[in-house]
């Protein structure tokens, strides 16, 4: 499957939302994100491509075919909001044999296809069940078995784990993973959370004010941000500039060994984004198994007591960084900052 978007427009009423957009979606695999800040245009976008908003200008090309005058319902696509919308008062099997019925298929047939849908949901043996007495996250189940089951061209999903709780999404975003997969349907997934597309998709789309700034399989995009702005919104909260000299690159908070980074660098001069995995945090004249020796002294001004240990903020010549610890630290604490180049992200091209 290949998607190709071209300079796409949409509107509403005299407010224009996305101006000119270009995306490509399909070569890195079977299943990509659109990450992006809420009001960026990530709903419209995918609504456009579901057919169920209106595209001013630009071509939406499915395999070579341009769906822009092609009716939503003749698109073949399937599509799970993120409050379900299954058909309430109706049965689990219903919503799910909705669109196989519409297929002119025969009823043992449909049932065969609804319990293999039901299973792969792992929802197997609900047919029965009301739709209005499933759980959030059983709900939405249902709503991709609904989707699934008429072998759609593509699949749409928009937000769909945005209501659940956070134990329940990285669960069902697994599991949506696995089903699209075992399917073998491309599909988008809309969503403003990191971990839910890593978790499901092959490559990641940012957007940012109705535009597409970056396409990147998950692990080159959190190492290789195109801009600042990409870097801060994937989790960088500090960009320091660098400079290479002599093999190493020296930065404010010390020297980096690019060989560490674990992705190239492109340039001699630019900005690197640091998380606070990129900076572990030592109380002075502790002995650590790295033998690194730390550059930059700071005081501990925040702790956070998180389950994989504690998170702190540092005040530092250079400004407040955010840094992991391996010494249990106070707020007062004197400290020293050693970079980890593995954890580092190169800014831009
Ligand atoms: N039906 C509508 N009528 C008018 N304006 C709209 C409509 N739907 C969306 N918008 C506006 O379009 C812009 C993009 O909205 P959209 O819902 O596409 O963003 P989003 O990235 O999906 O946001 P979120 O993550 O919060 O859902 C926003 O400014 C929003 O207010």
């Amino acid at each position: 499957m290949k998607l190709e978007l071209e300079g796409v427009r949409i509107s509403y009423g005299s407010h224009t939302v996305i101006n000119g957009l270009d995306w490509s979606v399909g070569a890195d695999g079977l299943v990509s994100a659109l990450l992006g800040p809420s009001g960026c245009g990530k709903s419209t976008l995918i609504r456009a491509i579901a057919g169920l908003e209106e595209v001013e200008r630009g071509s939406i090309r499915l395999d070579g075919t341009d769906l822009v005058r092609v009716p939503a319902h003749r698109r073949d696509f399937g599509v799970v909001f993120q409050d379900g919308q299954l058909f309430g008062g109706r049965s689990v099997g219903a919503n799910v044999a909705y669109g196989l019925k519409a297929r002119h298929m025969g009823r043992s047939q449909i049932a065969e296809r609804v319990a293999e849908m039901l299973e792969l949901v792992q929802l197997p043996g609900f047919e029965r069940r009301a739709v209005d007495e499933l759980s959030g996250g059983q709900a939405q189940r249902v709503a991709l078995a609904r989707a699934l089951a008429p072998h759609p061209r593509l699949l749409l999903l928009d937000e769909p784990l945005a209501a659940l709780d956070r134990r329940l999404r990285d669960e069902l975003a697994v599991d949506i993973g696995r089903a699209v997969r075992a399917t073998e349907t491309p599909a988008i997934l809309v969503t403003h959370d990191h971990t839910e597309a890593a978790l499901v998709a092959d490559a990641i789309s940012v957007m940012r004010s109705g535009d597409i700034v970056q396409t990147s399989p998950p692990a080159r995009l959190w190492k290789r941000p195109v801009d600042a702005w990409t870097a801060q919104f994937l989790g960088c909260t500090t960009i320091i500039p660098a400079r290479r000299t002599d093999g190493a690159i020296s930065t404010p908070l010390g020297l980096v060994d690019p060989r560490e980074l674990g992705i190239e660098c492109g340039w001699e001069s630019g900005e690197l984004g640091l998380r606070a995995e990129s900076l572990v945090a030592e109380r002075p004249g502790v002995q650590h198994a790295s033998g690194d020796a730390a550059s930059v002294r700071g005081e501990v001004v925040v702790v956070a007591d998180l389950p994989a240990g504690q998170r702190v903020r540092v005040s530092t010549s250079v400004g407040e960084v955010d840094a992991v610890s391996l010494d249990v630290v106070r707020v007062g604490d004197s400290v020293a900052l050693r970079l980890r180049p593995e954890h580092v992200a190169v800014v831009g091209t």
